[in-house]
């Protein structure tokens, strides 16, 4: 690895000593390399154990790094052999002035390694009050690594009690109950949704994956009602069911598709169908609402001495989970309460750190049910697993999970499905051969950017660029921002309209909305979402389609950064700024937005809540402490959300971030039509063989 010229090779070691070592914490942190938090760490075990070898301080503060990166440890051995690629140093964009860590740790050796770790008061091996923990070859702060012990007991728990599920489960009622609810099962092709009720019908907790529309939804309803028909034969009480997802956008999605699905659910000649469609909630919270989060607190209302009231528990997207959460569900949720988590695991790991979704199901795509599970599958639900997902070798985590293989969404003609698909598999030929055959798909357009000044990305981003997509495009063809801004102009009330009207309104506003979503992979730089936003809002001013003067103004899309608990909004909440008469708003007019009409109009943010009411929420912007403008958001925000134009813009060179799995969250972010905007660089093959890989010990502790 090359040395930068700042450090000669002649400069003294900064790991002999401790305040060499915080210096060199310090120059990491002051070229914006770490964060201050980081070496902060590093600073209180010093203070606390003057005597700390200088080379565990730089651990310590390495592993809060790589926590901070959404890593749940830090890999010794990856440290030992490629220091700058594991902590991904230089970061993108960071000023490169400091020495590299591969300076001072490239080819580490074990018996340095073992002497700095060597520290009982600052490492141990397990359970203690050590801050950090050193467990086989990784380094953890405690508090990762008691959340990845707790999950793995949790579901250890819950695994070995599968028999007892399976024991109690009535066969032949079950079996009924499939056939009726799956009618197109038993037949030549694999009816893996059938397969996947009857799984998490015997089992207490169990993983259902797949792709954008291959029927979770409509796969957990139909679970449902059986469990609920189960349970009417057997007892009084219904089942009490709950539902919640990670952000209020995915439980208002989720909510949307759960009305659409128990509408559909293939309930005719069932004596009791309208008490057992009453008997499935469709209400969806958030999972913070449902743990009961307080505010300044990290700790939940619900956990081990204080469960959750529920049998079931259903929760959606959850590949945004992150471990500290998953920690928290799993310690709140009673024993004999049963756990369905719906999730596409080749979508983005969480924002926090952990990637408990990929982890549980990184055999997902093989199958591996042995013997028993097999045979046991076909009993209950007439279906037999094909013989390339038998495994007499599975393991038990192998048996809870399944994959749902089929897109309903995207038939074998959509271009988006094709695509999804090629970028998931890494195919890089696939993708290419996709555009070159792209007349046949009208519903994806790939757009050559020239550079930052072509205005075919404004164009695009304003009025949909319809022009890009194949003819075909039907007949509504795709929507870009122009389409909200005029239903926000033409659609508002009279200024003495009802409240509903315009809480009708800003729902229409909201949704319309949701037709175009810019999504960019990056923050920084000309083609991150910051650039984009003030490229796209000073578009929209000059079409006169925004009067954006200074920072809030009517039309103003935000998304929340931060939970904020007494306003009740989630982290990934978004909401637009709207004119409405001051009378209706109530509070303080400090957000005037001026005159109008000759009634006094002020500002307030819409945002629908997500407790599935539909009902607005109208906002203060002066209350908006954490949110940011969203013409642009980075595929990690648009995670959980749909939008029925989705365009995504690469950046011009290869950043950490831009992976395989961000591509194709990006992809399937889109219903109807999706673009992908491309600056010269040429970074769509890199990014497609680039994997997120995320450090951790769950899947080792799982097996
Ligand atoms: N077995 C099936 N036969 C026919 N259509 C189906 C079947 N399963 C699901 N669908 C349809 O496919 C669409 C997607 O289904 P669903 O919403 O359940 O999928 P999902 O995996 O939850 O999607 P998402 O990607 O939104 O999470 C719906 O319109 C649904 O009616």
């Amino acid at each position: 690895m090359p040395e930068t010229a700042t450090h000669p090779s002649s400069a003294p070691d900064p790991l002999q000593s401790a305040a060499g070592t915080l210096a060199l914490l310090e120059a990491w942190v002051d070229g914006g390399w770490l964060r201050p938090l980081d070496r902060a760490l590093a600073v209180f075990l010093h203070q606390h154990v003057p005597q700390a070898p200088p080379l565990l301080l730089l651990l310590a503060a390495l592993t809060s790094h790589q926590v901070g990166r959404g890593h749940v440890c830090l890999e010794l051995p990856a440290l030992q052999a490629d220091p700058d690629g594991t902590l991904s140093l230089p970061p993108e964009g960071g000023a490169e002035g400091a020495a590299r860590p591969s300076r001072w740790l490239q080819g580490l050796d074990e018996a340095a390694l073992a002497a700095a770790l060597d520290c009982p008061e600052l490492v141990q091996d397990g359970p203690g009050s050590s801050p950090l923990v050193r467990q086989e070859q990784r380094l953890y702060l405690r508090r990762y690594w008691d959340c990845e012990v707790r999950i793995g007991q949790a579901l250890h728990r819950r695994m070995a009690a599968a028999a007892d599920w399976q024991q109690g489960l009535d066969g032949e009622a079950t079996r009924r109950w499939l056939e009726r609810l799956f009618p197109a099962g038993g037949g030549a092709a694999t009816d893996w949704q059938r397969l996947a009720c009857a799984l998490a019908a015997g089992r207490g907790f169990t993983v259902i994956t797949g792709g954008p529309g291959t029927g979770k939804t409509t796969t957990v309803l139909r679970l449902l009602v059986l469990l609920q028909a189960l349970q009417q034969a057997a007892a009084d009480a219904p089942l009490r069911i709950r539902m919640a997802a990670p952000t209020g956008k995915a439980a208002a999605r989720l909510n949307a598709s759960v009305a659409g699905a128990l509408a559909r659910l293939p309930l005719d000649g069932v004596a009791d169908a309208e008490a057992l469609r009453a008997a499935i909630p469709t209400e969806v919270v958030t999972v913070h609402r449902l743990l009961g989060a307080r505010p300044d607190s990290r700790h939940f209302r619900h956990r081990a001495g204080e469960p959750l009231p529920l049998d079931v528990l259903v929760v959606d997207e959850a590949s945004m989970i992150d471990l500290e959460l998953m920690a928290s569900l799993l310690d709140a949720l009673p024993p004999e309460a049963r756990l369905i988590l719906l999730g596409d695991k080749d979508q983005l790991a969480s924002v926090e750190a952990g990637a408990v979704m990929g982890e549980l199901c990184h055999r997902a795509d093989g199958g591996h049910y042995t013997p028993a599970t097999t045979a046991w599958l076909s009993e209950v639900s007439g279906e037999s697993v094909p013989a390339d997902y038998r495994d007499p070798a599975g393991r038990p985590l192998d048996q809870h999970i399944v994959m749902l293989r089929h897109s309903h969404r995207f038939g074998a003609d959509s271009g988006i499905g094709a695509l999804a698909r090629a970028v998931n598999g890494g195919d890089a030929a696939a993708v290419e051969a996709l555009w070159a055959a792209g007349a046949s798909h009208p519903d994806i357009a790939r757009l050559h950017l020239a550079g930052p000044e072509d205005p075919a990305l404004e164009a695009l981003a304003v009025a949909g660029g319809a022009d890009h997509f194949a003819a075909g495009a039907s007949g509504e063809g795709p929507r870009g921002y122009r389409y909200y801004l005029e239903a926000m102009h033409d659609g508002r009330p009279r200024d003495d309209a009802p409240r509903s009207a315009w809480d009708d309104w800003a729902r229409s506003v909201l949704q319309a909305q949701g037709a175009f979503q810019l999504l960019g992979a990056v923050r920084r730089g000309p083609w991150g979402v910051e650039a984009l936003n003030q490229r796209i809002a000073a578009a929209l001013r000059d079409a006169g389609l925004v009067r954006a003067t200074s920072a809030w103004y009517a039309g103003r899309p935000v998304i929340v950064t931060r939970n904020d608990y007494d306003l009740g909004l989630i982290n990934g909440d978004m909401g637009v700024a709207l004119a409405v008469p001051e009378g209706l708003a109530g509070g303080a007019p400090s957000d005037d937005a001026g005159r109008r009409d000759g009634a006094r109009t002020v500002l307030r943010v819409a945002f629908l809540a997500s407790d599935g009411s539909g009902r607005i929420r109208w906002v203060l912007p002066s209350r908006l402490e954490q949110v940011e403008t969203a013409y642009a958001l980075t595929v990690h925000k648009a995670q959980g959300s749909e939008f029925r134009h989705a365009a995504l813009v690469l950046p011009d060179r290869v950043a950490p971030v831009l992976t395989r799995e961000l591509l194709y969250t990006g992809i399937t972010r889109a219903s109807d039509w999706f673009s992908l905007l491309e600056p010269p660089g040429g970074v769509l093959v890199r990014a497609i063989r680039q994997r997120t890989l995320r450090s951790g010990g769950l899947r080792t502790r799982l097996v």
